[in-house]
């Protein structure tokens, strides 16, 4: 099995060579190296999921989108439990409701119109299932191998912009947030639950950037305000190649941690909709930030959760990950 799959790879180099397409020089050592040697892919295994051509295209840009991947009637459901979540028709322990910083402090916005993402639906069997798909799941393990935990889970409702910009997010790096290691073993799933494009905010990605290191993040200094954990990148290329992904409903894009990517403002009247979580392999050890960039995000993390739950509390920024992690498939090793 596996050594068909690296003779289709060598296919593709081969391919890619003769009709004149511009392989990087990382993709060119390994074209060579694969004349004699296995290809050192080092983003992905061979699960026989991902073509030759699409595991390189992840090795390469650090995300792959796949079209019409979740069904309109799952999309449906989960869209069905965002509204009774946001009527408090149910209550879900854990669940953060989020409101945009514009109308944060204003009574008078109610029900779905006030919230801009839902955060941590782990509880909610309902929701969760999204991170059960199978389908979602077989592709998940291409990255993070057969062990995977469901560390972070999301419902954004990115709203449209009141004139203040603040339905942006701003460029980051999801690592920034995570106190796990090894970034290769973790990948994002994000699914469109309604067409997203330039107009209501699709997201904006730097492809190849997962390839680079994680960078320091800090709050934009962006005149309406910004949300609450919303850091950015404090000086990223911005001449770097950026690409929209324009999506349709039920299509998923599957990206690195260490991808540069953020979302434009919604211009429309729409409420743009996505659900998304965040994998790991379960076989990830957790890290201390401690001196290191992401010690903002952890002090912030932890000043909340005392917030949260009483001052004499400490739970520890890796405390809150072990807290939300949910074991997926296989066995929970590490996490
Ligand atoms: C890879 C992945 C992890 C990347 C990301 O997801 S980045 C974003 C991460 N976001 C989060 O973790 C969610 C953060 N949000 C929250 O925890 C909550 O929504 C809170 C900001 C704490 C507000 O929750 P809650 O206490 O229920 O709301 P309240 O209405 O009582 O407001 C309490 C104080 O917070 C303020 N607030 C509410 N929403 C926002 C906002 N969007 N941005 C900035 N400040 C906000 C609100 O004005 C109030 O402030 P004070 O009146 O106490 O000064
Ligand atoms: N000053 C800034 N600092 C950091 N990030 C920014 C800044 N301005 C925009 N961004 C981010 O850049 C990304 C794209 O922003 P923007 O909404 O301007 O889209 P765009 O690429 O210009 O597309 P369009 O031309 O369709 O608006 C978003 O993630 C946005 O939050
Ligand atoms: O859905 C979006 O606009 C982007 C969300 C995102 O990148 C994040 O929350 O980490
Ligand atoms: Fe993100
Ligand atoms: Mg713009």
């Amino acid at each position: 099995m596996a050594l068909r799959a690296k003779e289709r790879l060598k296919v593709v180099f081969n391919h890619l060579d003769r009709s004149g397409v511009k392989v990087h020089t990382s993709f060119t050592s390994a074209q060579n190296v694969s004349h004699h040697h296995p290809v050192a892919l080092k983003y992905t295994f061979d699960t026989d999921v991902l073509s030759p051509e699409q595991r390189l295209a992840y090795e390469e840009n650090g995300f792959i989108l796949i079209k019409n991947l979740v069904s309109e009637e799952d999309i449906d459901r989960f869209r069905n439990e965002f509204e009774r979540i946001c009527k408090r028709d149910v209550k879900i322990p854990g669940l953060v409701i989020m409101r945009d910083v514009s109308i944060a402090k204003s009574e008078f916005v109610q029900g779905e119109k006030a919230v801009t993402k839902l955060q941590d639906f782990q509880e909610d069997p309902e929701m969760f299932r999204y991170c059960s798909l199978p389908q979602i799941l077989k592709y998940v393990e291409c990255f993070t191998g057969p062990n995977i935990m469901a560390m972070h889970t999301m419902l954004i409702n990115k709203p449209p912009d009141t004139g203040k910009k603040t339905s942006r997010h701003p460029m980051h790096q999801d690592l920034h947030y995570f106190p796990f290691r090894p970034a290769d073993r973790i990948v994002c799933a994000w699914t469109a639950m309604e067409k997203v494009n330039r107009q209501n905010g699709c997201l904006v990605v730097l492809p190849g950037t997962h390839k680079g290191a994680l960078k320091e993040h800090i709050y934009p200094e962006w005149e309406g305000g910004v949300n609450k954990m919303y850091h950015g990148i404090k000086d990223y290329n911005s001449n770097h190649p950026r690409v929209h992904l324009e999506m349709e409903k039920g299509d998923t894009v599957f990206f690195h941690p260490l991808l540069i990517h953020g979302s434009g403002m919604n211009q429309t009247q729409g409420f743009r909709k996505a659900i998304s979580c965040h994998y790991a392999s379960a076989d990830c050890h957790y890290i201390d930030v401690k001196g290191s960039t992401q010690e903002n995000i952890s002090k912030e993390v932890e000043e909340l959760a005392r917030k949260r739950i009483g001052s004499d509390t400490t739970i520890s920024f890796q405390d809150s990950w072990a807290l939300r992690g949910r074991v997926v498939q296989g066995n929970r090793t590490s996490l």
